[in-house]
């Protein structure tokens, strides 16, 4: 059987793919992958590369078996499939941050810029406020700084994006990590395989000290 996994490409790719060398899959095609998006170069797994939020959608359609994830995009797309494993990579966290003289306590109606609408409301319904989300696809920072907004929900590893903007935070969310998912009938059908898989990793995950 060939277990077909959908991996996140990008940062969540870099930070993955040696570990699952390490686990010993021959990951030489994503390696050198120029514009390539399928790697059947072992011939027990299949690796296709997509964007976060797709990972999902073919693991839902059962198209992979396997799905690796943001942490912030399962909680963003409220995904029923099983996470079966912390990879312990791609650790960052959700803040809510603004400028200097940004006050939390403002009795107007915040307005809030995001990639995450469903994080965001969620985290202003747990703490009892009603505000206005903005959706932003990318570099979600310029929000505040342009006056679209008065505040940002967004992750943050290092803070470097954040202090040379000079935004400051102002409230820790959840912490954000690589998972890896399986999918429902996937994890009926091929218990055996995957289970063997998942025990590579977690040994892999050992060796190299993540
Ligand atoms: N600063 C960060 N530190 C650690 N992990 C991050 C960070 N930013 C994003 N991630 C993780 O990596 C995933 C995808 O990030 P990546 O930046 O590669 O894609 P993207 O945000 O879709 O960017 P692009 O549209 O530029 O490809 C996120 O869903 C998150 O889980
Ligand atoms: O705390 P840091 O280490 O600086 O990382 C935080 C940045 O990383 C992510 O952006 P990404 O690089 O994915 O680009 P984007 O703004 O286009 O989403 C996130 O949205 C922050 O902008």
């Amino acid at each position: 059987m060939t277990i077909k996994i959908a991996l996140t490409k990008g940062r969540v790719e870099q930070q993955v793919v040696p570990l699952l060398e390490a686990s010993g899959i021959d990951c030489s095609g994503v390696r050198n992958k120029g514009r390539r998006l399928i790697f059947n170069e072992d011939p027990n797994f299949q690796i296709i590369l997509v964007k976060g939020p797709d990972v999902l959608t073919y693991l839902n359609n059962s198209s992979v078996h396997i799905g690796i994830v943001g942490s912030d995009i399962l909680a963003e797309q409220n995904n029923p499939q099983y996470a079966m494993l912390d990879m312990g990579v791609g650790k960052c966290r959700f803040v809510l941050a603004s400028t200097r003289d940004f006050n939390p306590q403002q009795v107007r109606r915040k307005i809030i810029a995001t990639k995450y609408p469903n994080i965001t409301k969620r985290y202003f319904q747990s703490i009892g406020e009603d505000v206005e989300i903005i959706k932003i696809e990318g570099s979600v920072e310029l929000a505040p700084l342009i006056g679209l907004a008065d505040a940002i929900v967004d992750i943050t590893e290092t803070g470097t994006t954040l202090k040379e903007n000079d935004l400051h935070v102002y409230a820790e969310l959840q912490p954000v990590s690589t998972k890896l998912v399986v999918n429902r009938l996937a994890v009926k059908q091929y218990r055996p395989e995957i289970k063997t898989f998942i025990n590579k990793l977690q040994e892999a995950q050992k060796n190299l000290g993540v």
